[in-house]
């Protein structure tokens, strides 16, 4: 604020002001009776209003039924308690108790569903983040709740919300399955691969290790950190310390901080390598999905060859598999051996691959789009540029297939059907999920 320059000033030197003394004494004897009746007067005006307000004072209710909001994300409060334990309730004796990360996601979605619909009490958490159409996520999110599956609208980096989680309920499992996917995307936005796949995941392993009883846990590795590796098909003996990207490294740094887990905590975990998963509300971000948005619209695709001219191929693999291999690693999961942050022995430690194990040219990939889209796409064929892409992956899957009774079913044609009736049926419409029967 602006001062007023022109405002009046006190007197320089205040004692040149001399008061008359006799008019002072009468003065003060007068001013003493009215200060005990304003003083009188005072008291009585304040009793008054203590009295009104002791009358009309109603408690305000507890904070505790309110709903708290942390970092954006809202939860908290008795009714959320009830929504939380309902969902994780089994309908099964024999079912699981299982806390999905990621739930609103594609594996996520086809997990917590699987899960839900054979008896185990499943409760998601997912943080919508934008990475890519949070309406698919939203829409995915619908689907799970009209299955009785509540998804926490959370962070895996809410150490508080975790707390409370394991607090309300007493998870028998984690299926972590909240991640930053996506190999190209780690050169633009690499803090976000950070933060979820290395800290969040550590802030999971904290809140696993301190809960009582402790869960065992599966969670999504990838078929990326096998990197740079040429022996096919990828077996989980051969070295995966050539990562090809940020993304690939923080998934295997994943593997080492869940080793370190296991070790000093006696947690049961067991890492999944996924290979080039797809199908029915899949991810937007992945070459399937919007080679199909694409070429229906009529826009140019890149298809990518290696260096050398040769195929770039992929070992896609179909999600209701990848959904039978997950089922099977927490089936087969042993309990964790620690407690409430101590560990009490040792505690089984795996990794698997889950692929196909039919590597598919992605030339071919678009040959079975253009099939049942029954449109020739607009190509441009470039070498595949150095952000992060392998040439190729295949799965070894005999070590799945021995100790989780892991084996895929459906060939790429197939699945890819699958994919676009999906499609075709949920981007048609305007009230799309509802229409989806699969
Ligand atoms: O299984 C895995 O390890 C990984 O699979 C996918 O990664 P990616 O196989 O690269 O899947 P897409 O991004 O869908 O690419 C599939 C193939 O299409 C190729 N491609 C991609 C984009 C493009 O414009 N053109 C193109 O030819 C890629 O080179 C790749 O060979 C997922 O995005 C990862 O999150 C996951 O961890």
């Amino acid at each position: 604020m602006v001062q007023q320059l022109n405002e009046p000033t006190s007197p320089s030197t205040p004692g040149k002001l001399k008061p008359d003394k006799s008019h002072h004494i009468h003065h003060r004897f007068r001013i003493h009776s009215s200060h005990s009746r304003l003083t009188l007067f005072s008291s009585l005006f304040l009793a008054f209003i203590l009295l009104l307000f002791f009358l009309t004072f109603t408690p305000p209710p507890p904070p505790t039924t309110a709903p708290r909001r942390v970092l954006g994300d809202s939860w908290g409060g008795s009714q959320w308690e009830r929504l939380v334990s309902k969902s994780a309730r089994r309908s099964s004796a024999s079912g699981h108790t299982v806390l999905v990360t990621g739930a609103a996601g594609f594996v996520g979605t086809h997990v917590s569903l699987a899960l839900k619909r054979r008896g185990d009490g499943v409760l998601g958490l997912d943080n919508f983040n934008r990475y890519y159409d949070p309406n698919l996520k939203r829409a995915r999110q619908k689907l799970l709740e009209r299955a009785g599956v509540f998804v926490v609208d959370g962070d895996i980096n809410d150490a508080a919300l975790l707390k409370k989680l394991f607090d309300v309920v007493p998870f028998t499992h984690v299926m972590h399955l909240a991640a930053q996917a996506g190999v190209r995307y780690a050169m633009q936005n690499p803090g976000s691969y950070v933060h979820s796949n290395v800290a969040g995941f550590v802030n999971l392993l904290e809140a696993c290790k301190s809960a009582n009883p402790q869960p065992a846990i599966v969670w999504a590795s990838s078929s990326s950190v096998y990197g740079l590796n040429s022996k096919v098909p990828f077996s989980e003996k051969d070295r995966t310390d050539q990562p090809a990207s940020l993304y690939a490294a923080t998934k295997k740094a994943g593997e080492e901080i869940a080793h370190s887990y296991n070790h000093i905590y006696g947690l049961s975990i067991t890492a999944l390598r996924f290979f080039t998963v797809y199908g029915p509300w899949g991810r937007p971000d992945m070459a399937y999905f919007f080679f199909t948005k694409d070429i229906l619209k009529g826009k140019t695709i890149t298809v990518f060859e290696s260096p050398d001219g040769g195929t770039v191929s992929r070992d896609f693999t179909y999600i209701d598999d990848i959904v039978k291999g997950c089922l099977g690693a927490l089936d087969t999961a042993k309990k964790s051996t620690g407690s409430g942050g101590k560990k009490k022995g040792s505690a089984q430690f795996r990794v698997f691959n889950l692929g196909n194990t039919s590597p598919v040219p992605v030339s071919d990939l678009v040959a079975i789009l253009e099939r049942l889209l029954k449109v020739t796409a607009k190509k441009k064929v470039l070498p595949m540029p150095r952000n992060g892409d392998v040439k190729f992956t295949h799965a070894n899957i005999s070590l799945a297939h021995k100790d989780l009774g892991y084996r895929p079913t459906i060939d790429l044609e197939t699945g890819l059907r699958k994919f676009v009736k999906w499609y075709l049926e949920f981007y048609s419409s305007g009230s799309n999920y509802k229409k989806v029967a699969w």
